[in-house]
């Protein structure tokens, strides 16, 4: 079938009836679907937006085919969630691993990483962190230890497109599951896509408003891999950053949260407080200051990315009141 090439699994069977599809992309109001049969255009409920990944129940009315259900999303990838109430950015739904390309041939920007590891968290998935170009990098194994420091409990792969070197290790890790890849602009990610999926993107058939086949297409935002398992590729994905993503966050800096347990002070900033453990270790060389300054700055990020979202709320709401009043 082809579904199984998207990652189908036999549990969704019972969930999603009369057809059940996956998501390739989502377009205003509409999204593109692989079927049984094909690829598929169906409506969407603006009140129940869909995201690549998404697996769907469709089913067809007068004006053609639409997304009747949305299965519960096993993970989530988001911009944007401090406040339950703001609205989040959906950037692909259902993925197992995030993987976050860092490039070895220059210095290595950490407080990113970290940004990227943070998102990773959040969504449910699991990071890796695969170190691009390990051909063009003389101290390789410098950049490697501190990428690993600030990537405590996480893999980190170091592969070479130019001489192929560590790529089965990488192909082990996406087999069977979805995964997607974060990171800068020039990390190599375009080469890495080329090749986990051999460079051949896979067929289907495009099916008409008639229920024909119109003509063959290529599933461009979410590819299947040779061995099992697909690729999600999307804009979105490509320029994503971090807002507020503040469970994450808790994860990344760990050792630090642990630290300021011991911190005198159950509100101690850090900063110059006495008693505080958080300084202590940085003294005793135990904690490195950049990840200290990288903790803040994130943290400071977080709390703008959450004022900014409650501001947003509070307007829609006097909005709404105002028009309730017609006086807006
Ligand atoms: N030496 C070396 N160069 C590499 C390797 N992988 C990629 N590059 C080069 O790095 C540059 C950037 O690679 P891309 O794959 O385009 O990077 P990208 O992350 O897709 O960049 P954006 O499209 O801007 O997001 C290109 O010139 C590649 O040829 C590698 O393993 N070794
Ligand atoms: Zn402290």
């Amino acid at each position: 079938m082809l579904l199984s090439a998207y990652g189908w699994t036999p549990d969704l069977s019972d969930l999603l009836t009369p057809v059940p599809g996956r998501v390739v992309r989502v377009d205003r109001g509409r999204c593109e679907a692989v079927t049984p049969d094909g690829l598929l255009s169906a409506a969407t409920d603006p009140a129940q937006p869909v995201v690549t990944g998404d697996w769907v129940a469709l089913a067809t009315a007068e004006h053609g085919p639409y997304v009747r259900q949305i299965a519960p999303r096993r993970t989530l990838l988001q911009r944007s969630s401090a406040s339950r109430r703001a609205e989040a950015q959906l950037l692909a739904a259902n993925v197992d691993t995030v993987l976050i390309a860092v490039s070895l041939a220059v210095e290595p920007d950490l407080a990113r990483v970290e940004r990227f590891l943070a998102l990773a968290w959040e969504s449910g998935a699991a990071p890796v962190v695969v170190l691009t170009k390990a051909d063009a990098a003389p101290d390789a194994e410098y950049i490697q230890g501190d990428v690993t420091r600030v990537a405590p409990e996480v893999p980190v792969l170091a592969v070479s497109a130019e001489r192929g070197t560590g790529l089965d290790a990488l192909r082990e890790r996406v087999r069977g599951g979805t995964s997607v890849l974060l990171g800068q602009s020039g990390a190599g990610k375009s080469t890495l896509v080329n090749m986990l999926t051999g460079r051949q993107a896979m067929v289907v058939r495009a099916i008409g408003a008639d229920g024909k086949g119109r003509h063959t297409t290529t599933t461009r935002e979410l590819l299947p891999l040779p061995g099992g398992g697909v690729l999600i590729d999307t804009p979105g994905l490509r320029g994503v950053g971090l807002h507020d993503q503040a469970a994450g966050l808790h994860r990344v800096f760990a050792e630090i949260e642990t630290l300021a347990a011991e911190c005198r002070f159950a509100d101690c900033r850090h900063t110059a407080e006495p008693g505080c453990a958080v300084l202590a270790a940085v003294d005793d060389g135990l904690l490195p200051v950049r990840r200290l300054e990288s903790y803040r700055k994130l943290g400071r990020e977080n709390a703008r990315a959450a004022a900014r979202a409650e501001h947003r709320d509070r307007e829609q709401t006097r909005k709404a009141v105002l028009r309730l009043e017609g006086r807006w």
